[in-house]
């Protein structure tokens, strides 16, 4: 299965540009590393990948059809914040059943312990919040997994923990992972192919 931006150009409003006739794409079978410096459109582009923003020009593409505009997304997008990403009125119970079943086995394979379910999200520290949101987007009908900048947040051990998990769920289910990032050395270990936006 492929995932592709066909020469798609984007910007906020009236403003600049972010993207212009850009094409990307990436199979299922890949894990590509997206780099560049700040500012360049990286989690622009995601967003839109993910079906969040719709390009101005151009199409988002998956196995050559639109992403579908209703119900579950194939295409799941992680954020740097976890915090952001979740309803903080909500327990973490509530967050993680409203957009698909998630099963047992895999809170269990995330070290999510059942307990933290019944807790609100800021009872968790940022590195088991985050595992949350992996397993929230780790629904049966997820073709590719984005990662915006995951684990810049976190101390080195939870990011190692953190990349443990998610790698090893993308290799079970024959994940598509596309990888965004400022940490080249990270890219480089963990992807099959790295793109550069500046060099593009
Ligand atoms: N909601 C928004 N409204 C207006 N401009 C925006 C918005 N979000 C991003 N931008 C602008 O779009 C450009 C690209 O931003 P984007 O966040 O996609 O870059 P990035 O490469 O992911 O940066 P970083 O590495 O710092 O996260 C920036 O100039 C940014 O100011």
């Amino acid at each position: 299965m492929r995932l592709e931006a066909r020469n798609i150009s984007f910007r906020y409003g009236k403003g600049p540009w972010i993207l212009k006739n850009f094409h990307f794409q990436m199979e299922q079978e890949e894990r590509v590393g997206l780099i560049a410096p700040s500012g360049y459109g990286k989690s622009t582009l995601v967003k839109l990948l993910a079906g969040y923003a719709s390009p101005a020009a151009g199409e988002i593409l998956l196995e050559g059809r639109p992403l579908p505009k209703k119900g579950y997304c194939p295409v799941q997008l992680i954020y740097q914040h976890p915090e952001k990403a979740v309803n903080p009125r909500w327990k973490l119970k509530d967050t993680l059943f409203e957009g698909c079943s998630v099963d047992q086995e895999l809170l269990k394979s995330m070290g999510i312990e059942e307990e933290w379910l019944q807790r609100w999200p800021n009872e968790l520290s940022g590195g088991e919040l985050q595992r949350f949101c992996i397993a929230r987007a780790l629904g049966a009908k997820t073709k590719f997994l984005i990662a915006d900048e995951i684990s810049t947040m976190l101390d080195v051990i939870t990011q190692a923990q953190i990349w443990t998990y998610l790698l090893r769920a993308v290799q079970e289910r024959k994940l598509g992972l596309l990888v965004v990032t400022h940490n080249q050395a990270l890219a480089e270990r963990i992807c099959t192919r790295i793109i550069d936006l500046e060099a593009k």
